[in-house]
């Protein structure tokens, strides 16, 4: 499992590791790690420019450092401090003795900074609050403009670490170099982006057991994958039940069912109107035509992919006393109160737009600010909720770690994979895994799926739905 912790346990942890460390020993552990990452970078050290953007914190101070020791090694290392007055002292000395060499504020960077084979960004990291102000920002509109490449010390400068969120100018990087854990914002878009890859020095921090955002790994799918035994029949497996697709959206039901069998469970249920075209590519699912209630027994339904406008069907599979994905219209049309009411798992899979809608504010704002729209969704609906995009994080009432799903490809925004995604995941439900995870190893499956079959050319959501057996023997492996 990968884990993220926030700026305020990151702080506690510090604290108690100084307090037993001799002064300045943490920062060193810092430095040496992100001097190693910008030497393997770099390839060769001996004769690079380098500049260190600095402000006037300890993020300044790490820059400082490494750029003292990358001197030594023969560099040629330039700081550009913001704040000359306020520059780390131990890390200034320390450059000005290795022989680096020191100009002061915006302007004086251009020059340099054009010229730089490596940017090293320490303008601030966890003690960076709000967006970067306008010096700050001007540096990084300049650097913006160069070529140069760059490797960020901590976090990114501008993003924010907690959230993800960035407001205003933040540096891009190629590489960033985090310091004990990861942060939040590392893992979560849009600052994700502007992280570029991310390397963990391990400086000793003891964190606490939970987390603020984990990250399922191979091994931690692997151990949550529904395998059948010898006393498994088909019911035992777990039966999901799809009431999907409508006249005019067939399609949907036969992608949300393809994902289904592909999940894990025994068998597929299908309950809606587009029977004949799910038999027919998928003659295997048990199709019904009446409401759910009629369908027999299933262990977990699915609703909403393509339904269109059919309010009671929603409202019947809400009543059942089984786990519920609801997904696509099934959210339009779910009543808040009868979500809130349930107390077999609910789980909601919204994209960025239908969030927004649930919530009440402006696409836009789901998309800068994900962790709290995912967060405030679970709470106010009382449902377990997947956010999908380009970062799929799913959250739980009660708070708790957040999970980010970490396997993901752009090539995913294609119509119709989000319906795979909810059989796929319904389908675990239905095989036993807890809201939560089904969520996530949904997620996680349906995005190494995605990789597989794009393969770096576009793909239909067919073929997602096909990969997903490729990529379960992938975790499996
Ligand atoms: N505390 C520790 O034990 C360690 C800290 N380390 C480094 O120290 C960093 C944290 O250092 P600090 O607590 O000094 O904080 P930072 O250096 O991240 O930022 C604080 C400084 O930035 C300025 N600042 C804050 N918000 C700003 C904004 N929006 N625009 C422009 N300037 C802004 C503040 O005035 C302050 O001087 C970590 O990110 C990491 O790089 C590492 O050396 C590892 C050990
Ligand atoms: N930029 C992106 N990067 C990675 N995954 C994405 C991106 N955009 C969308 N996805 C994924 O693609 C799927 C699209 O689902 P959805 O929006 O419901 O589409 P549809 O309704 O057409 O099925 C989701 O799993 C989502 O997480
Ligand atoms: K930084």
């Amino acid at each position: 499992m990968r884990t993220a912790y926030s700026v305020e346990t990151v702080r506690v942890a510090e604290q108690e590791l100084m307090a037993r460390l001799p002064e300045g020993a943490l920062m060193q552990r810092a430095v040496a790690g992100l001097v190693a990452a910008c030497a393997e970078f770099l390839g060769r050290v001996y004769g690079t420019r380098i500049v260190l953007l600095v402000g006037s914190g300890d993020n300044g101070g790490d820059a400082l450092y490494a750029g003292a020791r990358l001197a030594k090694r023969g560099a040629g290392v330039t700081a550009v401090l913001l704040v000359p007055d306020r520059a780390h002292p131990g890390g200034l000395a320390a450059l000005l003795r290795a022989g680096g060499r020191v100009v002061r504020g915006t302007d004086a960077a251009e020059e340099p900074l054009r010229r730089a084979d490596l940017v090293v960004d320490g303008i601030v990291g966890i003690g960076g609050k709000g967006g970067l102000r306008p010096d700050a920002a001007k540096l990084v509109d300049v650097l913006g403009e160069t070529r140069a490449a760059v490797v960020a010390v901590d976090l990114p400068s501008g993003v924010d670490a907690d959230t993800g969120e960035v407001r205003g100018a933040a540096v891009r990087a190629d590489l960033t170099v985090t310091f004990g854990t990861h942060k939040p914002g590392l893992l979560v878009d849009p600052a994700r982006e502007y992280a570029g890859s991310v390397r963990l020095v391990d400086i000793g921090l003891a964190l606490p057991g939970e987390a603020e955002l984990e990250a399922l790994q191979h091994a931690d799918v692997a151990a949550l994958l529904p395998v059948p035994g010898a006393e498994s029949d088909k019911y035992r497996r777990g039966v999901v039940g799809i009431a999907a697709g409508s006249s005019r959206y067939p399609g949907a039901a036969v992608l949300a069912v393809s994902g289904a069998l592909r999940g894990g469970a025994g068998a597929v249920r299908y309950v809606g109107p587009a029977g004949d075209a799910v038999i027919a590519r998928f003659p295997e699912t048990l199709v019904s035509t009446g409401s759910p209630e009629q369908a027999g027994r299933v262990q977990a339904w699915v609703v909403g992919p393509g339904a269109g406008d059919d309010g009671d069907v929603v409202a019947a599979v809400l009543r059942a006393e089984v786990p519920v994905l609801v997904d696509a219209d099934g959210l339009r049309l779910a009543d808040r109160d009868a979500v809130r009411a349930r107390r077999a798992p609910t789980l909601l899979t919204p994209h960025a737009g239908e969030a927004a809608a649930l919530l009440g504010v402006p696409r836009e704002e789901v998309e800068g600010a994900r962790l709290t729209s995912v967060r405030e969704l679970a709470e106010r609906y009382r449902a377990t909720v997947l956010l999908k995009g380009s970062t799929t994080l799913i959250a739980s009432p009660g708070g708790g770690a957040v999970r980010v799903n970490s396997t993901g490809t752009g090539w995913l925004a294609t119509a119709g994979s989000g319906d795979v995604l909810s059989g796929l995941t319904g389908s675990l439900l239905a095989a036993g895994l807890d809201a939560p995870d089904a969520g996530s190893v949904g997620a996680y499956l349906h995005g190494l799926a995605g990789r597989l079959a794009a393969d770096g050319a576009p793909v239909g959501a067919h073929d997602v739905a096909e990969a997903v057996r490729e990529a379960w023997r992938d975790v499996m492996d």
